[in-house]
């Protein structure tokens, strides 16, 4: 595992908790972030999460940076929707996320190459989405003020497969259902549902394939449903980041 982690500090340069001493004065590109580490939704294909993806360096900066945009300067104003040329931390955020999948990629990898089954570990995105350029194209921003959440979606087919969501300030559990189940307590793949995922500041999300078409997920932060380890969250403002890529229309 050192060796692992000399390579990546190699190629990545270092981690945070090796720059402690971090000069506030440093501007967002050079707040680094920890090594990152993956974990596989089980029972959804294609969903992924990075808890450590952002320091708590680089939120605070890029939570300034998406206040200084001023779409949020009236209580009523909660989403902001950016298509095509995406702002310069925005841009920053997509080859961060895609560096994040290049790390991650190269550590499950060279840790554990074949699963138990004999097949190959599955990717953190399909080569042919992590390699389009841009990587994104489109953003949301959505502020959510406590007792504020999403309703059960899959995101519009407009936007192609493969997508981000950063979650910054404030924890919450996100509920992922599968599409045609109805409203029995056991699915016919065995699953109860929904299952719920915990985002805390500074995850990344990630969905592609089966996460992205065959499951919708939403947030309910009504009392009773934010519940982790048997305790319900405490909700404060939290602020989303969902980056995508329009189908090409020919
Ligand atoms: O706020 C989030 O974490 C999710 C946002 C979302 O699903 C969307 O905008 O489609
Ligand atoms: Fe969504």
């Amino acid at each position: 595992m050192e060796d692992q982690v000399e390579v990546l500090r190699e190629v990545f340069g270092e981690s945070s908790s090796d720059s402690e001493d971090l000069d506030p004065q440093l501007n967002s590109k050079q707040i680094a972030d920890p090594i990152p580490s993956w974990e596989e939704i089980k029972k959804i294909n294609g969903l992924w999460l990075c808890r450590n993806f952002l320091s708590p360096q680089h939120q605070s900066s890029l939570v300034s940076s998406v206040l200084k945009e001023g779409w949020f300067n009236e209580d009523s104003h909660n989403q902001a929707m950016r298509f095509g040329d995406l702002p310069a931390w925005a841009i920053e955020l997509s080859s961060s996320i895609r560096e994040a999948i290049l790390v991650g990629d190269h550590v499950s990898e060279s840790i554990d190459l074949v699963t138990s089954n004999g097949g190959t570990e599955p990717c953190l995105l399909p080569s042919n989405l992590l390699w389009r350029e841009p990587l994104f194209d489109q953003l949301i921003v959505n502020v959510y003020h406590p007792g504020e959440g999403i309703c059960a979606h899959v995101d519009l087919m407009r936007f192609e497969d493969g997508i981000a969501i950063v979650s910054l300030e404030s924890s919450c559990v996100m509920h992922f259902t599968r599409v045609e189940e109805g409203g029995s307590d056991i699915n016919k793949h065995g699953e109860k549902h929904p299952i719920p995922v915990l985002l805390t500041p500074g995850s990344l999300v990630l969905m592609s394939g089966e996460a992205r078409y065959q499951w919708k997920h939403e947030i309910n932060r009504k009392p009773g449903f934010q519940i982790w380890e048997a305790q319900e969250l405490v909700q404060e403002r939290r602020i989303s980041i969902t980056l995508r890529k329009l189908c090409q229309v020919d």
